[in-house]
């Protein structure tokens, strides 16, 4: 089995002494899709939040592609998120900027060629239906669109996982089916994905893993 990221009994503590993670350990394989569930508060943005890592947990060990995060510098955990995208519910798009700039700003830190930047852009605004809305202002669009420019911010990075927190939280039905799609397409092409949800239509009948978190704790994987 190839294994992309291993928990070992994470816990976050926030003070005073609030357990927003307690004692989880997961493992992830290379290619799954994964849909982390759990009511509001239940931990799924931490649990995210520290594979990206942002935050460092208060105990346990996170690994990722076998590099345990603990024994990182900060520099070198910098390098690591380079492999992962993130997806935010409020999109995190700068809106007086247009797409192309928007999704440019994926490839900043990677420092790749103007010539390979503008040749991957181009690319993945036209799989995701995004070319005629390339030089539109990201205030023009609707929120399925948005939705989609922050895939393309992920997904010109090339990455080996993409994180989700919440992708369909600010959309409509139709709009919430047509991002669960593009994951779907994405995860038939390789990249792992973790989708983060408190919405049961989304994960039902789709015979995917299911990580359900209840106050910090791992309660169903199935
Ligand atoms: N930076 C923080 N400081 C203090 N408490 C926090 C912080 N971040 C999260 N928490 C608390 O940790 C718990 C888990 O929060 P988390 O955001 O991970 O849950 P969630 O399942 O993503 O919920 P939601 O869907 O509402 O975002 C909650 O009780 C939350 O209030």
């Amino acid at each position: 089995m190839n294994v992309l990221i291993t928990l070992e009994k994470v816990s976050k503590v926030y003070p005073p002494y609030i357990k927003a993670l307690d004692e989880v350990s997961l493992k992830i394989t290379r290619g799954e899709f994964v849909f982390i569930t759990g009511s509001s508060g239940a931990g799924k943005t931490t649990l995210l939040n520290l594979i990206f890592g942002l935050e460092r947990p208060s105990s346990g060990r996170i690994s990722f592609m076998d590099l345990e995060y603990h024994n990182l510098k900060r520099k070198d955990l910098a390098k690591l998120r380079r492999k992962m995208g993130f997806v935010f519910q409020d999109f995190k798009l700068l809106s007086e900027k247009t797409v192309y700039e928007n999704v440019y700003l994926g490839l900043e830190v990677l420092g790749i060629s103007e010539k390979e930047a503008r040749k991957r852009i181009d690319s993945v605004l036209s799989r995701l239906g995004l070319v005629g809305r390339k030089n539109l202002k990201i205030k023009a669009l609707s929120g399925g669109e948005k939705q989609r420019v922050a895939i393309a911010r992920a997904v010109v990075r090339e990455p080996e996982l993409i994180l989700a927190d919440e992708p369909t939280g600010n959309l409509d039905p139709q709009a919430s089916r047509e991002i669960l799609e593009i994951m779907e397409e994405l995860n038939a092409e390789g990249i792992t994905i973790l989708f983060a949800t408190h919405d049961e239509s989304l994960y039902q009948n789709r015979h995917r893993k299911v990580v359900h978190l209840d106050k910090g704790r791992i309660i169903t994987k199935q």
